[in-house]
């Protein structure tokens, strides 16, 4: 595509010159830039991408885009906020790949990967061609692709999309994060629905207040198409027990579906039973009912379910085969993940619970079946929202015999203080301070007895910690399972 033919999705540009080169990529980074490209300078929050300039022209970018004139041979496009030209220009450049496939969102503090995947798992039961977006990889075509964020940037991100179309995919799930709605990641995507989890304190390190987390994540909302035209399928899928759904409800044109268990709503869960295993419901649509048998525990997975019923619902699958799908999912990676085998004398779980809230969900569930002690060990990530680690040991040691406050990613923070800042929430002395994560976990596996519940926080899937900046290797299920084989070992 040529360099002018690519600017015309841009409102507005500064542009002296007539050149106009053929754009064979689109780079944002100039480690990536080949030739005869158009490299966009972005002003992150570690450096700055104009002072790489040079570097992509050197590698062959035949154009710039930048937020301020720069002195090179190469045609310089000048617009005000080059990350927002930059999802306008990704969109044109790999050709609205999102206006050619159904596109379904996810946002919400919890639930987003869990649910994402229950959509997903739903539509490739029903034989559609699906692509997956999100926390723990890009999925289509049977490739799995490492990620480096939950929703990327918009260039990685439309090209991603570029390539499902490619591949044929139908229907793409994605689950989509507050900072990238705040920041125009996902500008210009094509939604046909969207879905709300729910909303609990996290990120405020970022978003500075709750109301304007909520407003991030009801830009989701207002992005969905307005359903005014019986061809555009459109539905915003609420949340009906959370109280965050009123605004939402606000902030969309898109005809709306909300599910829930305790308020009114057209897909709604009674009935519910609750066991070691999962639980037992009667989903009720506005159609029909039908009996539930979830293997998930805990109510958080009730939501998730019903989220995931309401939001296929355009897609013609039929309620059986929609119930079918989930009744055969036993979980997925690293959400109260069971370590341990029915033969071990205690049990260990490894769960992604980083908020507050998730914390609580999954302690709650947790004690209401366990028949001995419950161990947590937990810490909280660097970098990130302070205000939430006092308040999760606070729910640590609330619903917990015993806690092992440790190090999840501290980045770039010292360790010792994001546990200070944790300690800060305990109000007696069950707990112990171990920073480093392995001997954590070990000192709990080395103290549980026999029917004891530990519960590994924070990580789930994740296979490495970050230190001081560096990324090591590291998974709680792999340590975990070491430190139970020694206990072994030294028994025997
Ligand atoms: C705070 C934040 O969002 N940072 C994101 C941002 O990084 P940054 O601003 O630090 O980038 P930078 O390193 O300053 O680089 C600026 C520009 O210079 C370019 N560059 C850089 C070096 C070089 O040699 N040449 C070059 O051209 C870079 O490619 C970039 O275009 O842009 C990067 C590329 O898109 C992102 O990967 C990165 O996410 C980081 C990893 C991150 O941790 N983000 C978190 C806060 C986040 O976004 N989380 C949400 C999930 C939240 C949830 O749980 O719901 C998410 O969606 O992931
Ligand atoms: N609907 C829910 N409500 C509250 N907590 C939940 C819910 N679903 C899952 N959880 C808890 O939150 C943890 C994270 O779940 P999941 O990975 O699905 O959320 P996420 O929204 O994708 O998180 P992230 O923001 O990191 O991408 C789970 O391990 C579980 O403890
Ligand atoms: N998407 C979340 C993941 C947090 C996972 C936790 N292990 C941590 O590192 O804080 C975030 O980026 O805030
Ligand atoms: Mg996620």
């Amino acid at each position: 595509m040529n360099l002018q033919s690519l600017l015309e999705c841009l409102p507005s540009y500064e542009y002296i010159g007539n050149e106009n080169p053929d754009i064979k990529s689109v780079h944002m980074d100039s480690r990536e830039v080949t030739k005869n490209s158009l490299f966009i300078c972005v002003r992150g929050f570690t450096v700055d991408g104009h002072s790489f300039f040079n570097d992509a022209v050197k590698k062959g970018a035949a154009a710039l885009i930048a937020e301020e004139q720069l002195d090179t041979d190469v045609p310089v496009i000048v617009v005000k906020d080059s990350k927002r030209a930059m999802a306008l220009l990704a969109n044109r450049f790999y050709g609205y790949p999102t206006m050619d496939m159904n596109l379904i969102g996810v946002t919400g503090t919890n639930g987003k990967t869990t649910t994402a995947h229950l959509i997903e798992k739903i539509l490739t039961d029903a034989r559609k061609t699906t692509g997956m977006i999100g926390t723990m990889y890009t999925r289509f075509a049977g490739v799995e692709h490492p990620v480096q964020n939950t929703t990327p940037e918009s260039l990685p991100l439309q090209k991603t999309f570029s390539e499902m179309k490619e591949a044929g995919v139908d229907t793409a799930v994605m689950e989509v994060s507050s900072h990238a709605l705040e920041m125009g990641r996902v500008h210009g995507c094509h939604y046909n629905v969207a879905v709300f989890t729910n909303l609990s304190q996290d990120h405020l390190d970022y978003h500075e207040t709750m109301e304007k987390y909520l407003h991030a994540k009801g830009l989701l909302f207002a992005q969905l198409g307005n359903g005014y035209y019986p061809e555009q399928k459109n539905l915003a899928v609420l949340n009906a027990d959370d109280e965050a759904s009123k605004d939402l409800l606000k902030m969309t044109a898109a005809p709306v579906i909300q599910y829930g268990v305790n308020n009114d709503a057209e897909i709604k869960a009674v009935d519910l039973v609750f066991d070691e295993g999962g639980s037992r419901f009667t989903v009720k649509t506005p159609e029909e009912s039908a009996p539930v048998r979830l293997n998930m525990v805990g109510k958080f997975s009730v939501y998730n379910a019903l989220a995931a019923i309401a939001a296929v619902r355009m897609s013609g699958i039929p309620l059986k085969d929609v119930i079918a799908s989930l009744e055969d999912i036993s979980g997925v990676s690293g959400r109260v993940e069971k370590v341990t085998n029915d033969n071990d004398p205690f049990t260990i779980l490894v769960d992604y619970a980083h908020t507050p809230d998730s914390l609580e969900n999954v302690l709650e569930t947790i004690k209401e079946f366990a028949t001995g002690r419950v161990f947590t060990v937990v810490g909280c990530g660097g970098d990130r929202d302070r205000t939430k680690r006092p308040q999760m040991a606070r729910v640590a040691e609330k619903l917990s015999d015993m806690v092992f406050l440790t190090s999840d990613n501290p980045r770039s923070e010292a360790p010792e203080q994001i546990l200070e800042d944790m300690k800060a929430g305990m109000k007696n002395d069950r707990y112990s301070v171990i920073v480093d994560r392995k001997e954590a976990i070990e000192r709990a596996v080395r103290e549980a007895g026999s029917r004891d519940v530990i519960l590994i926080a924070g990580k789930g899937h994740e296979t490495y910690q970050i230190i001081a900046g560096q990324t090591f290797d590291f998974d709680d299920r792999i340590v975990a399972k070491q430190a139970l084989e020694a206990l072994t070992d030294d028994k025997s």
